[in-house]
């Protein structure tokens, strides 16, 4: 049985019977599937699944980076759906922090001005100290005035955090955080997202194939065929590692009715956890 539909009212994220589908009527892909689920304030969740059981949808629609198609999402207590695309806009730039598996940062500009860069789009003017700060909590202080392409991968995912950072935003959502870094450089990148939620109070969102990365959360949210399945707190990589084998076995089983099995890519690491 999930929980997952219980909402608390202090949620900084909340989805209601959310459906998102793809194509036209013959070539429907149904991503998401009547999802309700709220991400409490100062919680750490991992979403996790196999390929294609709609994880990347899920955050979209929950950051406000893609619409539902019925259902409602509010987000740090606004409703996304009333909203202007320039209202959007701004939203997302003010309350939330991404952070994706290919760090995206900007190769021409130094680590302090790509950290700065999202104050400098809102049409502020970046303090030299809250830039440094934001560096110092990443344990980037000395590399300000290096550019990405001389630091290494997992320095350039701490410049990506502390760029997410910047703005103080309500919700960090990350789309594979971890993926492209090796093991040990992962766990120092989830331990500074765990410090964010944990001593500053914010509300971070992860999805993961990796269920030592998915251990590191408070909370771990199984997504197959568009909907939400189970869900465990607290719990360790190989009962996460487990859930996922169990999981994949589901897919394995399904009649396809439910859609969104994608490409039949493995959905299980097993025991293979920490990579
Ligand atoms: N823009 C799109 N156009 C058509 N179908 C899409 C689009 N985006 C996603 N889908 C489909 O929706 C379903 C869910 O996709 P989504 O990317 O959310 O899955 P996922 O769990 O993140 O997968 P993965 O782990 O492989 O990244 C898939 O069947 C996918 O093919």
């Amino acid at each position: 049985m999930t929980t997952a539909t219980v909402h608390g009212i202090d949620d900084a994220v909340r989805l209601r019977n959310v459906c998102r589908g793809y194509g036209n009527e013959r070539n429907r892909v149904v991503a998401l599937d009547d999802v309700s689920v709220g991400f409490g304030r100062s919680t750490f969740t991992a979403v996790m699944g196999p390929s294609g059981s709609g994880k990347t949808t899920l955050l979209q629609c929950a950051a406000g980076l893609d619409r539902p198609d019925s259902g409602s999402v509010s987000l740090d207590g606004m409703e996304l759906a009333g909203l202007s695309e320039k209202e959007l806009t701004r939203l997302r730039r003010d309350r939330i922090g991404f952070i994706f598996q290919a760090f995206n940062l900007l190769p021409a500009l130094s680590v302090a001005d790509n950290v700065a860069l999202p104050l400098r789009l809102a049409g502020r003017r970046p303090g030299r100290e809250s830039v440094e700060r934001v560096l110092e909590q990443v344990g980037l202080g000395a590399r300000s005035n290096h550019r990405p392409g001389e630091l290494s991968g997992g320095q350039q995912q701490r410049v990506a955090i502390a760029r997410a950072l910047i703005t103080r935003p309500a919700v960090l959502f990350g789309d594979e955080p971890t993926g492209a870094l090796d093991t040990r450089t992962a766990v120092e990148i989830l331990r500074l997202l765990r410090q964010a939620v944990h001593n500053d109070g914010q509300t971070a969102v992860m999805v993961t194939h990796d269920p030592v990365a998915a251990s590191y959360a408070d909370r771990v949210l199984f997504l197959a065929d568009g909907r939400i399945v189970d869900e465990l707190s607290g719990a360790s990589a190989d009962t996460i590692a487990e859930r996922m084998t169990r999981l994949g076995a589901w897919g394995d089983s399904s009649d396809g009715s439910g859609t969104a099995v994608a490409s039949g890519a493995p959905v299980a690491r097993g025991g293979e956890a920490a990579r």
